[in-house]
């Protein structure tokens, strides 16, 4: 079971002052009983988080992101709340997750709940954390019905040599753009430092929900766009690959979602949120940063 262990420690706050807070401790197993994002445990649960890997590795393309950002963008599948598509995500289920069996709202509220006790004044990171996985609607019929190999699962870029720290980096060599002569070096078709923000990302629910926050004019801060788009390039985040893409505010924007990492990772578990109690602080937080009704 998920331990909340209190351990002071001193954090920056996004005025850039440092204060002393408790910190979430990181337990050592997920709720099944192993290692978080143990992708080699041989169980029936890992085969299937394998077999989704080698589909996401194989259809992930160049051509496919371009394609799928297009159509996305004209933002003409639903007008709702992002309250609203909270509720929409319990009907969701994530097959690329080793560690997650729960409601996806429930994650949505554990990560948030756990962030806000830590930074209890940084209220834009608690919203960040309640909409992050938002995404995964796509998943829906109404969304697209997109198969959970565009949907889900960590990130990687495309139009450059696909590096090794991606788990089951084996299965790119069957992907149409490994032969690609043009994608087949470090940098590929970009230039170093050339931003993030400027890199053809694999589609999922990261970039959706990026897309769908900025074209509905949300007021949050950078670093909150920053967590919500790249928080599954665990590559880059986790070990670094990729990282002379970055720019001076990738590098600033990236410790924030350092520390959100650990919260979206290590605060699955069985102890279930109360949705009603903290409802009426997450309809407050919405109103604060968001209009009342988006486009999806
Ligand atoms: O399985 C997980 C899950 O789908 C998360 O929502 C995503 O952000 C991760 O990167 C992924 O590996
Ligand atoms: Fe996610
Ligand atoms: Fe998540």
């Amino acid at each position: 079971m998920t331990t909340l262990v209190d351990k002071p420690k001193t954090v920056q706050t996004s005025e850039g002052k440092l204060e002393s807070q408790n910190v979430f401790l990181a337990p050592e197993i997920n709720a099944f009983g192993r290692a978080f994002r143990d992708y080699d445990a041989e169980s029936e649960r890992q085969k299937g988080v394998e077999e989704f890997y080698k589909k996401q590795h194989i259809n992930q393309t160049y051509d496919f992101v371009k394609k799928m950002r297009a159509e996305y963008e004209k933002l003409d599948k639903a007008e709702m709340s992002i309250w609203e598509c909270c509720e929409l995500l319990n009907e969701v289920v994530d097959e690329s997750d080793p560690d997650l069996d729960e409601p996806q709202i429930q994650h949505l509220l554990q990560s948030a709940e756990a962030i806000r006790k830590d930074y209890p004044n940084e209220d834009w990171l608690h919203l960040a954390a309640l909409i992050h996985d938002l995404g995964k609607i796509l998943l829906l019929p109404k969304f697209g019905g997109l198969p959970q190999w565009a949907v889900v699962g960590d990130t990687f870029p495309l139009g450059c040599a696909f590096d090794e720290a991606n788990v089951h980096h084996k299965y790119f060599k069957e992907n149409p753009d490994y032969k690609n002569p043009a994608f087949a070096s470090k940098n590929g078709i970009y230039k170093e430092k050339c931003g993030l923000d400027n890199l053809v990302i694999s589609w999922g629910h990261d970039d959706y929900m990026y897309m769908v926050a900025k074209k509905n004019n949300t007021t949050l801060p950078p670093p909150a766009l920053f967590v919500v788009r790249y928080h599954s390039f665990y590559p880059l985040h986790k070990h670094g690959a990729y990282k002379h893409f970055m720019n001076d505010e990738d590098v600033e924007n990236l410790k924030w979602l350092h520390i959100f990492n650990k919260y979206d990772l290590y605060s699955k578990s069985k102890v279930l949120v109360d949705v009603e109690k903290v409802k009426p602080y997450y309809i407050s937080l919405i109103d604060k940063y968001f209009p009342k009704k988006l486009r999806w």
